[in-house]
């Protein structure tokens, strides 16, 4: 089997990078008027330009090849089939099924597991329903005003993200808060300012075995939040979302005040399984289902869109195009919207730790780069921050730019504005400013303000930020992402690499906490930390 950079699909990009590496964008534009219109696709409700990319229509042919060779579609059916595309953990990829409507069959093992997830929206939406409207009540009698989700990675990131992507859609009377860190310093500041009378707390894990998680107050374990009440205070105020049972159960939680998922759903894919939970709680049930009728409908464009209309599969494919040719690091994801402040956060976690991988899926060390570092802030905070080295610096930098027709509250001028920003953004990155151009300058400062420009920027236009929309758009990247993964022929579904540092800090533990010192044997370095931590914890 030759390896990716053998393949004839690989060697062509290859030597077809080399012809048009140097092509600006000035002369690609110059040369078609009709490209904007030819580099533009549109599905599942958002649009796509992708014409000012460092592309010709030769590129994305080569492109094309790429994704056939390397049997994405065939991969793509795989995973919508329950195979256990997961080789390292033998696992099926199904986050699909999350969002299957009722009725349709997705099987693995044998077992159709389109049912098992609609009795569990079913339970959700019952209680997310009572939660919502007083008749769930604290062990006192006193109204859930505060609902606090603990989690970390795959069950904080989604669900933080997806609360305050929403927020116009949620119920404005609660308080919604995440605790992730380990930092006694985040759940502190979570609940300061609450009353444990008035607050529900959603222990979110896929393995119920998280240190950060499994840290937050126990039920009824001494100190103010857990410690007063009757016994049924528990149940009043601890709900779990969890694939263990019995790691609930260990834990004090009543399973009957557990929400199920399995463990074919990867925790950076959970946010519209359970995991959800609080983002149902806040915008509710039937904006719940119209999230993940978004994201059904982007899987179905995947599934079915041709790949040179197929929104996910073009992003993934000029991802490898920088990724690969370009020798691009990083990628940067830059929302027009205030809303969208965490979307970048949660991308990293969707993409880093799906595609930061060394090793194909044959177990072979790949001689090629993998996934890139994503990262991001919103537009136009970023306009005032670190743009100048997108379009200045010596690093080329593809951007994402999302943006969004109709503000949902329109402010006056407002949205003109931002909308302004985020398109002047994508002509000036593409396009730039030679010496020539106006405005004009002092001479001795032109050289400094000319912007050459060729930097390539994706924009993705959606009609309004709603529920529906933000499914279509995490489904967007997930599959872009899917795409990467099949091409570079790695497992995007594991992630050993964060298990040596959780296995190296349970050790540290009780060296930390001993009270004779104990018997270090880390690297000169790690000692001395670790000897210095002692000294001034003693002190
Ligand atoms: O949901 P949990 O089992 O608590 O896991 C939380 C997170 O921690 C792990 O270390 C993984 O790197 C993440 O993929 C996961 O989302």
């Amino acid at each position: 089997m030759p390896t990716l950079i053998e393949t004839p699909a690989w060697q062509a990009l290859e030597a077809h990078h080399a012809k048009i590496k140097d092509a600006h964008l000035r002369e690609l534009f110059a040369e078609d008027k009709n490209r904007a219109a030819k580099f533009t696709a549109e599905g599942a409700g958002l649009l796509l330009d992708y014409s000012k990319n460092r592309i010709t229509e030769e590129t994305l042919a080569f492109l094309i090849d790429l994704a056939k060779e390397r049997k994405i579609a065939e991969r793509r059916d795989a995973m919508f089939a329950g195979e256990k595309i997961n080789v390292s953990e033998n696992r099926a990829v199904l986050h699909v099924a999350l969002r299957a409507p009722r009725g349709e069959v997705i099987e693995t093992d044998g077992h159709d597991v389109v049912p098992d997830v609609h009795a569990v929206l079913d339970r959700m939406a019952a209680f997310a329903d009572k939660v919502r409207s007083g008749e769930w009540k604290g062990h006192t009698g006193k109204r859930i005003k505060n609902v606090i989700n603990i989690g970390i990675g795959g069950s904080y990131l989604g669900p933080e993200m997806a609360y305050l992507a929403l927020r116009p859609y949620s119920d404005r009377d609660m308080t919604f808060r995440f605790v992730s860190n380990v930092d006694g310093a985040c759940f502190d500041e979570a609940t300061r300012d609450l009353d444990p009378e008035e607050t529900l707390f959603v222990i979110s894990s896929k393995t119920f075995t998280t240190l950060e998680t499994m840290t937050t107050p126990r039920p009824r374990a001494p100190g103010p939040w857990t410690r007063s009440g009757p016994k049924d205070a528990v149940a009043k105020h601890f709900v779990a979302v969890s694939t263990n049972t019995e790691g609930v159960e260990k834990f004090g939680i009543d399973t009957a005040n557990m929400f199920a998922f399995w463990d074919w759903v990867g925790g950076r894919y959970s946010m519209d399984s359970a995991i959800g939970l609080s983002t149902m709680i806040a915008i509710g049930p039937d904006n719940f289902r119209d999230l993940l009728a978004g994201f059904h409908e982007m899987d179905e464009h995947f599934r079915t869109a041709p790949p040179e209309k197929n929104l996910p599969m073009l992003m993934g494919l000029l991802t490898v195009w920088y990724n690969n040719f370009f020798g691009a690091q990083t990628l940067a994801v830059l929302p027009y919207s205030e809303h969208m402040k965490r979307f970048p956060a949660y991308l990293q976690q969707l993409q880093m730790e799906s595609n930061g991988k060394h090793v194909d899926l044959a177990a072979a060390h790949v001689n090629y780069q993998t996934g890139p570092i994503i990262w991001g802030e919103p537009g136009t905070d970023g306009q005032h921050s670190f743009y100048q080295l997108i379009h200045q610096g010596t690093k080329l930098i593809p951007c994402d730019l999302i943006g969004f027709l109709t503000p949902l509250r329109p402010l006056g001028r407002h949205h003109d504005l931002l909308m302004a920003n985020l398109f002047a953004q994508a002509e000036a990155l593409a396009f730039g400013k030679t010496a020539a151009e106006p405005p004009s300058s002092p001479p001795a400062q032109t050289p400094y303000r000319v912007t050459e420009g060729n930097r390539p920027t994706n924009m993705i236009l959606a009609e309004r930020l709603d529920p529906k929309t933000l499914g279509r758009l995490v489904a967007l990247y997930e599959h872009s992402v899917f795409t990467q993964g099949a091409v570079w022929d790695i497992d995007s579904f594991d992630q050993w690499g964060v298990e040596l540092g959780k296995v190296l800090a349970n050790r540290i533990i009780p060296e930390l906490e001993a009270k004779d010192p104990p018997k270090l044997t880390h690297d000169s370095s790690t000692n001395a930390l670790i000897e210095r931590y002692r000294k001034h914890k003693l002190s």
